[in-house]
């Protein structure tokens, strides 16, 4: 099995008519799909047909699924399931497909029986085995008598017919409270077929769960690899077959939503080791080593008056473009007029970040390996090789030594960065993501960047409720505030709500709050309301409060007494902003909770502005 197991995708997971499902699975890399009835009966092609396309694709057909509502049911009802199952099974031929879902009845015919269940999908198995084809038996987490994996098995055992096996489905299994780790012990063989979901938890009905937020594996919170273990201990040898219904996915372009799902089963299969096929393993990083913004005739002067009042020094300027690197300690910044994203006129975008790797190439390599698009390296004669990965937004990710050898690419201006404004290095950067990739990305991020995912936080601001996904690696000097609205924004919502931004450390903000008005900073003032609450909710200092609000600056403290101090500046370019930050006592968040006044504080800006 060094090799690995099969990979499999449902067509349910793919958006689109079955041809473009099938088109999508093959580019991605799959070597079967499981293919739904639904997907079959829309298709203009016979069976036959479907059969020949999957060939050449090289995709086999895993699955045939599903079949409803078969067991425990009166005999005239059984009389005409099996009629009904002959001719799947003739499908099933013509398809070249020799494995049939059942899943546990819904019906209200069905009745509370388990001896009546396994003699009548023992009778089904009889007439499977005829074409020789088999029955993999699967307890959805909703079936009416039979909802857990333990009690299908019972079943599956007690019918004892060599064409009846189990399907077992990550999702049902574990959005169950039955522990999994009974799988272990079923008798090897018996599990036909294993398909893999994850899920976020959710306290909701299991049935709209499992049919609107599934996701794919190390999106959600499910201990995927610990499930596959167990039905590798089982025995299992078949494929891993990913079935995951979800309502962004349905819509969004199949090809894309198949790399994310071949990107979510290698790190899976990583995971498993030694049984899956291994990544090059992630280097350790080192810190954020540069941001850079595109920016226009509008923005870039917008920008570059931002960070004089921030204390940078427009330190270098590119050999060769028209690329400016401003700096203060180890923040770096990086303005360039000549991005070759589309960007709207008169804005600037965070066309790019750099982290410092201890081993670049490795990095690249694992990226590569996970199916990251590669950015093409254009450089001068003479300059450094940067070489970068394209993040699901479309973000370039450069991925630099710790030496920070790209900058000799920048010709000294001679501009000192001294006495700057206190500014230490990157803390982290906010990407507010598109709707439609949101849970890609941090997959992304994680399986590509190793960063771990810290949490998950919801709030309520103005523009909507909003969602925030925290991945870091392990020494946190690199972090990722990954931002989506929680539905899909709608017109109104103005472009604060969608904004990226840069924060910086400092070791005292107060300190840095002046330098930064010294220097003529403008930051962005926060409302009086802000700090009275402030002030109930953690029984502060007046004093303490009054420095706070005089600077505006805004304050969290987590459970264990880590403080957060930070402060940010208003909107630039229509679409980033800065944030100063300084953590007390092992602060591990953003300061997620202090969001909504940010952006009610900038919107409000914006429009006194104007
Ligand atoms: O939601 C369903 O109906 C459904 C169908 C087939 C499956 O394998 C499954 O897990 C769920
Ligand atoms: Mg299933």
């Amino acid at each position: 099995m060094s090799e690995g197991l099969r990979r499999s995708i449902a067509t349910v997971c793919l958006s689109g008519t079955l041809d473009d499902k099938l088109t999508a699975a093959a580019a991605a890399g799959f070597e079967g799909i499981e293919l739904f009835e639904n997907d079959l009966v829309v298709a203009p092609w016979s069976a036959k047909e479907i059969r020949t396309r999957c060939a050449d694709l090289g995709l086999s057909i895993d699955l045939y699924q599903p079949f409803r509502d078969f067991e425990a049911v009166p005999p005239e009802r059984l009389r005409a399931n099996l009629a009904r199952a002959e001719q799947k099974f003739a499908v099933m031929a013509d398809l070249g497909a020799d494995t049939i879902l059942v899943c546990s009845s819904v019906s209200g015919e069905a009745v509370d029986d388990d001896d009546l269940a396994a003699e009548q999908l023992a009778a089904l198995a009889e007439r499977a085995a005829a074409h020789g084809m088999r029955i993999a038996y699967e307890a959805l987490a909703w079936g009416r008598h039979v909802s857990t994996w333990d009690h299908s098995w019972r079943i599956v055992e007690r019918a004892g017919h060599p064409a009846l096996g189990l399907c077992l489905d990550s999702f049902h299994v574990l959005s169950r409270e039955v522990d999994p780790a009974g799988i272990a012990a079923i008798t090897p063989g018996k599990v036909f077929f294993v398909q893999l979901a994850d899920a976020p938890y959710l306290r909701m009905d299991v049935l709209q769960w499992s049919r609107h937020h599934r996701l794919f594996p190390g999106q959600g919170s499910f201990d995927l690899a610990g499930f596959v273990r167990l039905a590798l201990a089982a025995g299992y040898d078949g494929p891993l077959s990913l079935e995951v219904f979800n309502d962004v996915f349905r819509q969004s372009d199949p090809a894309r939503t198949a790399v994310d799902a071949m990107r979510s089963l290698i790190a899976l299969e990583h995971r498993l080791a030694p049984v899956g096929r291994r990544l090059p393993g992630a280097p350790s990083l080192a810190r954020h080593a540069f941001t850079e913004f595109g920016v226009d005739g509008h923005s870039g002067p917008q920008l570059r008056e931002a960070l004089r009042g921030l204390g940078f020094a427009h330190t270098g300027q590119h050999r060769t473009k028209p690329v400016e690197l401003w700096e203060q300690q180890n923040c770096k910044i990086v303005l360039n007029s000549a991005v070759t994203r589309p960007q709207a006129a008169g804005t600037a975008t965070i066309s790019a970040f750099a982290i410092a790797s201890e081993d670049p190439q490795r990095s690249l390599h694992r990226a590569e390996a996970l199916l990251a698009p590669a950015h093409p390296n254009v450089r001068g004669p003479g300059e450094t090789e940067l070489a970068a990965i394209i993040a699901p937004d479309g973000t370039s990710v450069f991925v630099t030594r710790p030496d920070d050898g790209w900058r000799a690419d920048f010709l000294p201006t001679g501009e000192a960065t001294e006495p700057g404004a206190g500014l230490i290095g990157t803390d982290h950067l906010g990407l507010a993501q598109p709707f439609d990739n949101f849970d890609e990305a941090g997959l992304f991020y994680h399986s590509v960047l190793d960063l771990d995912h810290l949490a998950d936080e919801e709030y309520a601001a103005p523009f909507g409720l909003m969602r925030s996904r925290n991945v870091a690696n392990a020494d946190r000097s690199v972090r990722l505030a990954l931002t989506v609205a929680l539905l899909r924004r709608g017109e109104w919502a103005p472009a604060v709500a969608d904004p990226q931004h840069v924060a910086f450390t400092t070791a005292d903000i107060v300190a840095t709050a002046e330098a930064m008005t010294a220097l003529g900073a403008t930051m962005l003032p926060v409302p009086d309301n802000y700090y009275a609450d402030l002030a109930a909710r953690f029984a502060l200092p007046e004093s303490t409060v009054a420095t706070l609000s005089r600077h505006g600056i805004l304050y969290d403290r987590d459970t264990r007494g880590g403080e957060l101090l930070h402060l940010y500046t208003p909107v630039f370019g229509g679409r980033v902003f800065f944030e100063i930050v300084e953590r007390r006592g092992g602060y591990d968040r953003f300061g997620e909770a202090n969001a909504p006044v940010r952006m009610a504080a900038q919107r409000h800006r914006r429009l006194t502005d104007q």
